[in-house]
């Protein structure tokens, strides 16, 4: 069997499923049956790799089967009803190979219309891997173009990178970079595999070098192992690709690790198509030889002057015998070193936990790989500690994003209750309790990341959400302000209802009598300033306790403003209250000197108008105002004033005392014309027994008319100045002279003048006007007396000679002689019935009356007419 058949037979079992358009240059269709055909013919190759000896003979018979094409499309995951269960976990592991650098030197994008997956997308599905942490490690292997690459990672770690069909032509298979997530069921290792563009390859051309030392340092900055796959024949040729290769690895790792060297990588040297004539021994020996001679050779930093390769790098070798001409042999060795791979407590376990990366987390491996990738291919330096903390930083700020959603979900309904008006109970507590849920979905997956960006980010997070919830907690504290308020507005009514509810607003009862003015029916707070301070003492002790519950504990907030903007506002509104209750209390003093007290014996004493009117009143209103001030200093002591504010509240009192007063005696004065009228009619038209005076001849009427009369103008005299003062007692202000006239008084106190001069002239005149036609009247009755004696004889001859004619037309007009009859009957009944008398007196009396009514008229008339002749214009008018 030639070389060309083994090879395609071995490549035809390793052909992924994985497509990759750059892999191969011809399209071949294939179709499910082929692809069906395909797994089964896999499945029967792993079989048949079992039986060892036959195994070549079998892989011979599957070269019928046609080699699987890479389309564009991604791979299909369909479950045949061939495949076992255990198959396709298998299957599912080999998915994830993606190529992660192009050809070109791109990282590859997501091209959904090419089915083209990222590394990325293919690990945000890999959830096994995310949550490894550090427990992962990363193998790269490194060689010439060609060199069995990627066939022996597909039988170390299952996967299925591409391989290439020697039949077609040996060419490059692999370009750029791959990478693939390897864990089998068996082994519980978890292997990030990067298959690396060989060395060497004829299709980069001129580019080739710095390319290579390209994808040399990204394997060298991710990598914990580094397989250097190199060809047996090649081992002693300074010149071969490998050495140049073990350079570039070796200079760039002195570049790469310059400031911070934390682990040492493993270089493995994998010696493909091992003949066994030289004994490995004697292999790593030359090796060795080289790899220290290229390491002195090395133009190396001044720090690393003195250094031996050794100080960065574990060499680690084996060799693998021929795959074609050997290749049962190839496969037992193949087999071999897995299960170095497979067990890590076995000395020989090869990618050892002391060579890992150990401040990438897997969930940050990909950011890294992009950040180192996208660093080198820009040919800037590649600091590693720096891409660690920019890794951090990054990771970092998803982690804060996440945790911002977190704190954004919880906050939510307490951030509406808040907006809502309302106040949240343990706002503090609940705050903490979801600061702290933030921080650890933050904490979590950051704690394996760069411990001092890590912290600052923390802080950061810390420091958003504080400030969330500092917005929070200030509008609870405004919410908190007014609820107070409210809380405190409520016991002042609470008291005030109480208070209404025991007492009247108003001063009258239903059916109209007045209430006895209490402090209680007044709406007067008893002891306010206990009182007060026991509200405001109330109202700050629910503030505090709901601001000690709304401060989030460890924060440094605090509610002093607030108590203190709460206090003065409080203060504020108490002393509204207490100038409002203090007017009310001045008000109650007030009526309850005047309505209760002074008002009804002012009444009394005016009504009757005794000539020591003055005196009486003085009494009475010293005695109230006395009282009433001693009442009102006694309940100001309540209200806990300074005496400066008392004594202003008093004399306040006092003077509204002595001005209700003279009000009070002026509205009385409004009846002067009606009392002077009667008291004129008490002397006038009373005798001394006080019963109606029935005027005599011998009565002079003259004087007892002016004696009544002055007795009556005595009033206007009396109402017409204050006398609370003794001195005052004496004063006359409408002073009457002896011609029965009157002066004002010029020496009086004009602010006690109830009446003015004026007026009181006035209402001399008015009084004396009406009282005239009283006089007259007197007089006509008087006059009736004198004159009265029955019908003379002569008079009643002349009415019967005169009267005969209607006489004669009365007794011949039926009507005139019925009307006569019914007036004479009524006479007769009267006469008969004794009410002629009476009958007559009322008749003349109404007759008196209307007559004086109508001399009364023709005098004013007159009078009128007089002042009319004697005015300026009319004067005027005559000159
Ligand atoms: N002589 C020999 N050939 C091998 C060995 N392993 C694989 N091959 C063959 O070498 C050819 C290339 O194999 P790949 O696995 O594609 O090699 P590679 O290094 O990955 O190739 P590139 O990715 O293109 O660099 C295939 O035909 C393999 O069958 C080996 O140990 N010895």
């Amino acid at each position: 069997m030639s070389e060309e058949i083994i090879n395609q037979t071995v490549e035809k079992e390793q052909q992924p499923i994985l497509s990759n358009e750059n892999i191969k240059d011809e399209e071949v269709n294939e179709t499910p049956q082929e692809q069906q055909k395909v797994e089964q013919t896999e499945e029967e190759i792993k079989q048949q790799q079992q039986q060892q000896e036959d195994e070549f003979v079998v892989l011979e018979e599957t070269k019928s089967v046609e080699p699987i094409e890479e389309s564009s499309q991604p791979p299909q995951q369909t479950l045949t009803p061939q495949e076992t269960p255990e198959q396709k976990t298998q299957e599912h592991e080999y998915q994830d190979i993606v190529q992660f650098i192009d050809h070109k030197g791109d990282i590859v994008k997501e091209d959904n219309k090419n089915g083209r997956t990222t590394f990325l997308s293919t690990l945000s599905n890999r959830d096994d891997f995310l949550t490894k942490g550090f427990d992962y490690s990363v193998i790269s292997i490194l060689g010439p173009q060609s060199s069995g690459k990627s066939t022996l990672l597909n039988l170390l770690f299952n996967t299925r990178f591409a391989v290439m069909d020697a039949s077609t032509g040996r060419k490059q298979t692999t370009q750029g970079v791959w990478m693939g997530v390897a864990s089998t069921s068996q082994n519980k290792e978890t292997f990030l595999i990067l298959d690396v563009e060989g060395t060497d390859g004829r299709e980069r051309g001129e580019d080739e070098k710095a390319f290579e030392r390209k994808t040399s340092l990204f394997s060298l900055a991710l990598s914990s192992v580094l397989i250097i796959n190199m060809w047996a024949h090649d081992i002693g040729r300074y010149n071969a690709a490998n050495i140049s290769l073990l350079k570039t690895v070796f200079e760039l790792n002195l570049q790469l690790f310059q400031k911070k060297r934390n682990h040492k990588i493993l270089i493995f040297f994998l010696i493909r198509d091992h003949d066994g004539v030289t004994p490995l021994e004697r292999l790593k020996a030359t090796l060795m030889e080289d790899i220290s001679k290229l390491w002195t050779d090395l133009q190396k930093p001044e720090e690393f002057e003195g250094t031996r390769e050794s100080d960065f790098f574990d060499f680690e070798f084996t060799t693998l015998p021929h795959k074609i001409y050997s290749p049962s042999a190839f496969l037992g060795q193949v087999e071999q070193l897995k299960q170095r791979f497979s067990d890590s407590s076995a000395n020989s376990f090869i990618p050892k936990r002391e060579y890992r990366n150990d401040d990438i987390p897997a969930d940050g491996f990909y950011q890294f790989s992009y950040q180192v990738w996208e660093t080198i291919k820009s040919n800037r330096d590649l600091d590693l500690p720096s891409q660690k903390e920019m890794l951090a930083l990054y990771r970092c700020d998803e982690f804060v994003e996440l945790s911002m959603t977190q704190f954004t979900r919880d906050i939510k309904p307490v951030k509406e209750h808040i907006e809502r008006g309302r106040i949240q109970e343990q706002f503090g507590e609940k705050s903490k309790r979801i600061l702290d849920l933030a921080l650890s979905v933050y904490d979590e997956p950051a704690q394996r990341y760069h411990l001092e960006t890590v912290q600052k980010k923390r802080q950061v997070l810390t420091d958003r959400i504080i400030s969330d919830l500092k917005y929070l907690f200030d509008k609870q504290m405004e919410r908190l302000n007014e609820n107070t308020l409210v809380f405190y507005n409520s016991l002042i009514k609470e008291f005030t209802d109480a208070s209404t509810s025991g007492g009247s607003s108003n001063n009258k009862k239903r059916d109209g009598s007045s209430v006895a003015l209490t402090a209680a029916s007044a709406g007067i707070i008893p002891q306010f300033s206990t009182w007060s301070s026991g509200i405001k003492k109330k109202s700050i002790e629910y503030f505090e306790i709901v601001a000690k519950q709304s401060i989030v504990p460890g924060s440094d907030w605090s509610y002093e403003n607030d108590l203190e903007q709460l206090n003065t506002k409080l203060e504020k509104e108490l002393s509204t209250l207490k100038e409002n209750q203090l007017v009310r209390l001045s008000k109650l003093m007030r009526d309850k000197t005047f309505q209760q007290e002074l008002t009804p014996q002012i009444t009394k004493i005016t009504e009757q108008a005794p000539n020591n009117m003055w005196q009486k009143i003085k009494n009475y209103y010293e005695d109230a105002l006395s009282s009433n001030e001693k009442e009102f200093r006694d309940r100001l002591v309540d209200f806990q004033l300074d005496e400066q504010k008392v004594n202003d509240l008093i004399n306040k009192f006092r003077d509204q005392m002595a001005e209700g007063l003279k009000n009070k005696i002026t509205e009385r004065a409004e009846f002067l014309q009606m009392r002077m009228r009667k008291r004129f009619e008490e002397k006038f038209n009373m005798d001394n027994r006080n019963l109606p005076r029935k005027w005599t001849k011998t009565d002079d009427i003259a004087s007892i008319f002016q004696e009544a009369r002055q007795n009556a103008e005595k009033l206007i005299d009396l109402f017409s100045y204050l006398r609370l003062d003794d001195e005052d007692l004496d004063v006359s202000f409408f002073k009457r002279l002896d011609n029965d006239e009157h002066e004002e008084n010029t020496m009086v106190n004009s602010s006690k003048i109830i009446i003015p001069y004026k007026d009181c002239c006035l209402a001399c005149e008015n009084f004396r006007l009406t009282i005239k036609s009283d006089y007259m009247q007197a007089l006509s009755e008087q006059n009736r007396l004198t004159t009265g004696g029955g019908v003379p004889g002569y008079m009643i001859i002349l009415l019967c000679v005169l009267g005969f004619n209607e006489f004669i037309s009365i007794i011949s007009s039926p009507l005139l002689l019925l009307l006569t009859i019914l007036l004479g009957g009524v006479g007769f009944v009267l006469f008969k019935l004794g009410l002629a008398g009476p009958f007559i007196d009322y008749s003349s009396q109404i007759l008196v009356h209307f007559i004086n009514k109508v001399k009364d008229i023709v005098l004013h008339v007159e009078q009128l007419q007089e002042q009319n002749h004697n005015s300026p214009i009319n004067k005027h008018k005559k000159d």
